[in-house]
């Protein structure tokens, strides 16, 4: 679980990391210049009382001499003095040091041990998710999602040996059993390269990586031969570590399970190994879905005679027909994403979701910080929602018709493992909930462009929305009968490069009742935009 102030689950506190760090190495780096201006005259102070005396430690003959004798005194009255004094400053210039980084420590988050093992398993997930090479990340090297790109990111520290094995034991501990062991050879691998580092702690480390491999091979290997390569919980290669146990007579088992070939269950019930498995590879950009149904994907310029879209259409770019999913391109201009990010990221808060029993938990199935926008809070958020309402021809009267904007920023790998956006439960009792209904659609701005991952994806409809700042995803996520459409089931993939934002604007059932009609037959879905709204939707929208 995650603590209420963490700092991974957000890139935008990450950077207040950052500059918390600057402050850090300002604050002992001023210290340090005093403190060694002052400790020079300490040194003095034992470098003449060395030459004086000349190693002879004899007290008679040090003051039979009077010459010596006055020196001595000379050392007690004027130079000790002067050196008490300074030894007291330092600490005193020491202990300002300290309160400032209290102070500091105070005022702000600083990261803690729960944001490093955050901070790992997101490494975990991402080197997992985009199957990246784990000797060129524990260099600092990885490529990004989009091959015809041909992104290659490096950061500017690569992995020691103690990170890689740090993280190795992460995995494990997940249940990562095949990475566990990739990060492990990491270890060793970098361990050999890490010169400076010989002795006997090197030698320690290098026997505790070794003895970590061989009980982490044991438990891959009997997790594999038990229960197989693949579960909610676990992971492991294909084969088996020790190749004996191929001999034991199970080899054409290993060998049928690596030979299975991934069939994508489009449009049907998926149990949740596939869901994932489906997850992750739109995640990568794979293509789950046949040609036939790419090319009946159109893109359309939407006026709909509302006389602003005459002046500016809206562009629609079809992902799916059913469900229905389209990207609004441009519907935000750069200045409307912008306020949306810097109004949300004072009041940032790690995000919630629905847990198994019904009440809102934070874990690591949401990484991710959000904040909730009032209409009232800025003036151009009244024309935000009226950019929308014109463009979707939907309700979105604040409170009713649909809820505050909520705007996201992610973390280091931030995702949301995929979920519905509908909420009501039917035994609701709840008599707001049944006042203004279920979330009937979903429209969800990206407010930035990000570099690498990130984009949504639809594992059971096989779309992917790959983030672009200013456009926008749609989506019905209700029946017209108003039973939730769970092809609609969608997730946000790690980020593996770059600060994800978004606003997420639910629009809710029950005001849309004349604009977006119930059905004439059961399990009818609503398959475009609703059209010839205006005047309701004016209408309504002056209320
Ligand atoms: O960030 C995304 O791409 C999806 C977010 C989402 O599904 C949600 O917030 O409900
Ligand atoms: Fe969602």
């Amino acid at each position: 679980s995650i603590e209420a102030d963490d700092v991974f689950s957000s890139v935008s506190k990450m950077e207040d990391l950052v500059h918390q760090e600057k402050k850090l190495v300002d604050t002992v780096d001023s210290f340090l210049i005093e403190a060694k201006q002052r400790l020079a005259i300490v040194e003095d102070y034992v470098t003449t009382y060395r030459q004086a005396i000349k190693g002879e430690l004899n007290s008679a003959w040090l003051v039979a001499n009077p010459v010596d004798a006055y020196h001595l005194i000379k050392r007690f009255t004027v130079d000790w003095r002067t050196t008490e004094q300074i030894l007291r400053d330092v600490s005193i210039t020491s202990n300002d040091a300290c309160n400032h980084v209290m102070m500091l420590r105070d005022k702000s988050v600083f990261a803690e041990s729960h944001d490093l093992h955050g901070a790992a398993i997101a490494l975990i997930r991402l080197q997992d998710t985009y199957k990246l090479n784990v000797t060129a990340l524990a260099d600092g090297r990885y490529t990004g999602v989009d091959q015809s790109k041909e992104q290659v990111f490096q950061s500017l520290q690569d992995l020691s040996s103690r990170d890689c094995f740090f993280i190795a034991r992460h995995a494990f501990a997940d249940g990562y059993y095949d990475t566990a062991l990739e990060w492990g050879e990491a270890a060793l691998r970098q361990l050999a390269r890490e010169e400076d580092n010989v002795g006997p702690t090197t030698e320690i480390l290098g026997y505790e990586i070794k003895h970590f491999m061989n009980y982490a091979s044991i438990v891959h290997d009997d997790v594999l031969e038990k229960k197989g390569p693949l579960g909610m919980h676990w992971q492991t290669n294909s084969n088996p570590v020790n190749k004996k146990l191929f001999r034991s007579g199970s080899s054409e088992k290993y060998e049928s399970l690596s030979e299975q070939k991934f069939t994508p269950k489009l449009y049907q019930q998926q149990s949740e190994d596939e869901q994932n498995e489906s997850y992750e590879r739109l995640c990568r950009g794979e293509k789950l879905r046949t040609v036939k149904i790419d090319a009946s994907l159109r893109c359309h310029l939407v006026t709909r005679g509302h006389p602003a879209l005459l002046l500016q259409p809206a562009k629609v770019e079809q992902q799916s027909l059913d469900p229905m999913i389209v990207v609004l391109h441009d519907l935000l201009t750069d200045h409307q994403t912008d306020i949306l990010r810097q109004l949300a990221e004072p009041k940032l808060a790690t995000s919630s979701h629905l847990g198994p029993d019904g009440t809102f938990i934070r874990s690591m199935i949401r990484t991710s910080k959000n904040a909730w926008l009032e209409e009232n809070e800025n003036a151009s958020l009244p024309a935000i929602r009226r950019r929308m309402e014109i463009v979707t021809g939907l309700i979105y009267t604040p409170e009713t018709a649909s809820e505050h904007f909520q705007v996201a920023n992610y973390g280091i790998g931030g995702l949301y493992k995929t979920h519905t956006d509908s909420t009501v439960n039917r035994e609701d009792t709840d008599p707001w909930m049944l006042h203004i209904g279920d979330r009937i659609a979903t429209l969800m701005v990206y407010l930035t462009d990000v570099e690498a991952g990130g984009a949504t994806v639809f594992p059971n409809a096989g779309v992917t929305c790959w983030p672009r700042k200013g456009s926008a995803a749609f989506w019905w996520n209700l029946y017209k009968n108003g039973e939730p459409d769970l092809t609609t089931i969608h997730g946000a993939c790690p980020v593996l490069h770059g600060s994800k934002w978004v606003s997420n604007k639910w629009i809710r059932q029950y005001d849309q009742m004349f604009v977006a009609k119930c059905g004439l037959h059961f399990l009818e879905k609503f398959d475009a935009l609703v059209p010839h709204t205006r005047v309701y939707a004016d209408m309504m929208s002056r209320n």
